[in-house]
C-alpha cells in the first residue's frame, strides 16, 4: 500500500470485527444503519474510494463502478451469493471481486434443516392451534406429516452448501439423496448422494431443496413445469435466492394441492409484502433471509470480506475471490 492509506466505504451497519480489520490500514466511511444506504448515497460516497465493502442489497454495476473512479480495486461482498454484482462490468473496469463462500455453510444447511422440519412436521399450524385455542385432545390423525425417516431428498446444486445439507440429512434416516447440477461433484459418494436428471430428482423426491446459484440459467426455474413434475407431497425448500422460483407458480402449486408444501428463507422481493398470497397459506413457512444469521456466522463473513478487500489492496491473493474470467 502506498503512504496514504487507501479508502473503503462500508454499506451498512455490519458486525465490528470486520471493520476493526480494516481501520488500522485504511480510512473507513460507512453507512452505519441498519437499512441500506440510499442508492444516491451510494453513488455519493463510493467516488474516489479504493475499495468497496458491500452487502446483497446493493446492486452494483456499471454505474457505481464508473462513480466511484479508475482507482477503484476491489468489491468485497458480505455474502456467498454475488448475483447483486455485473461480473462483466467489474472484469471490464479492472475490480476483483470478493465473496464469502466457506463460512456461512454450516448456519445455511442449520436453517435448511430447520425448514425442512418446520414444514414437515407442520410447525406452522401446530404453533397457530396452541396460540389460538383450536388445539383439542389429543388426535391420532391431527397435524400428521410426512418425516424425513425413510424420505428421498432432492437437492437441486450439490456445491457447498448442499453437500453440508446432505451430511446434516443422514442421521434423521433418509432413504436416498438424490441431486442435480450441471457436473456430478467427485465428493458426492461421500454422503450417499446419487447423481440424477433434474426430472428424475423431481418424480422421486419428497422433498426438494434448492441450493443453487441464481444465475440467467437459474432465474425462475421452479415454476409450474417443475411444481407438475413433483410428488402430490412433495415439500419444496428454498434456501437460496427467491428469483430461482415462479412466485405465482409456486402460490399456485400450493394451492391447489400440486405438491405439498413450501419452506422459504428467500423471497421476491424481500421483504415480502404482508398482502403476499404466499402469507395466505398454512402449508408455506416463509422466513425473512436469514439463513445465514448466526452470532459467529455473521462475525466471520464481515472478516472475510475485510481480509479479501486487504488482500486486493496489497496486492496479495484474495482468501476468496470471485473467478471472474
Ligand atoms: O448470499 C448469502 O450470503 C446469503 O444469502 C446471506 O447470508
Amino acid at each position: 500500500m502506498s503512504s496514504s492509506k487507501p479508502s473503503v466505504y462500508i454499506t451498512r451497519r455490519v458486525p465490528e470485527s470486520g471493520p476493526a480489520l480494516l481501520a488500522p490500514s485504511c480510512q473507513v466511511e460507512q453507512w452505519n444503519k441498519d437499512d441500506p444506504v440510499p442508492r444516491e448515497e451510494l453513488l455519493k460516497r463510493v467516488q474516489g474510494k479504493d475499495a468497496l465493502f458491500c452487502l446483497l442489497t446493493e446492486k452494483i454495476d456499471e454505474e457505481v463502478l464508473k462513480a466511484a473512479g479508475p482507482q477503484l480495486k476491489v468489491v468485497g461482498t458480505m455474502s456467498v451469493g454475488y448475483d447483486h454484482i455485473d461480473l462483466t462490468a467489474c472484469k471490464k473496469y479492472n475490480v476483483k471481486v470478493g465473496f464469502t463462500p466457506g463460512v456461512l455453510t454450516n448456519a445455511v444447511a442449520e436453517l435448511t434443516m430447520a425448514l425442512l422440519l418446520t414444514t414437515s412436521r407442520r410447525l406452522k399450524e401446530a404453533m397457530a392451534a396452541v396460540a389460538n385455542g383450536t388445539w383439542g385432545t389429543w388426535k391420532p390423525m391431527w397435524l400428521c406429516g410426512p418425516g424425513l425417516d425413510g424420505a428421498t431428498v432432492g437437492i437441486v446444486g450439490l456445491g457447498r452448501i448442499g453437500f453440508t445439507i446432505a451430511q446434516c440429512l443422514r442421521p434423521f434416516g433418509v432413504a436416498k439423496i438424490l441431486y442435480s447440477d450441471k457436473f456430478e461433484n467427485p465428493h458426492a459418494s461421500e454422503v450417499g448422494a446419487t447423481y440424477v436428471s433434474k426430472d428424475e430428482l423431481l418424480a422421486n423426491s419428497d422433498f426438494v431443496l434448492a441450493t443453487c446459484a441464481l444465475t440467467e440459467e437459474t432465474k425462475g426455474m421452479f415454476n409450474k413445469d417443475l411444481f407438475k413434475k413433483m410428488k402430490k407431497s412433495a415439500i419444496f425448500i428454498n434456501t437460496s435466492r427467491g428469483g430461482v422460483v415462479n412466485q405465482e407458480d409456486l402460490y399456485e402449486a400450493l394451492k391447489s394441492g400440486e405438491i405439498g408444501a413450501a419452506g422459504l428463507d428467500v423471497t421476491t422481493p424481500e421483504p415480502l409484502p404482508t398482502d403476499s398470497p404466499l402469507l395466505t397459506l398454512d402449508n408455506c413457512v416463509v422466513l425473512p433471509h436469514i439463513a445465514s444469521a448466526t452470532d459467529k456466522t455473521r462475525s466471520a463473513m464481515s472478516e472475510l470480506t475485510a481480509k479479501n478487500i486487504l488482500a486486493a489492496l496489497n496486492g496479495t491473493e484474495m482468501p476468496t475471490e470471485v473467478k471472474n474470467d
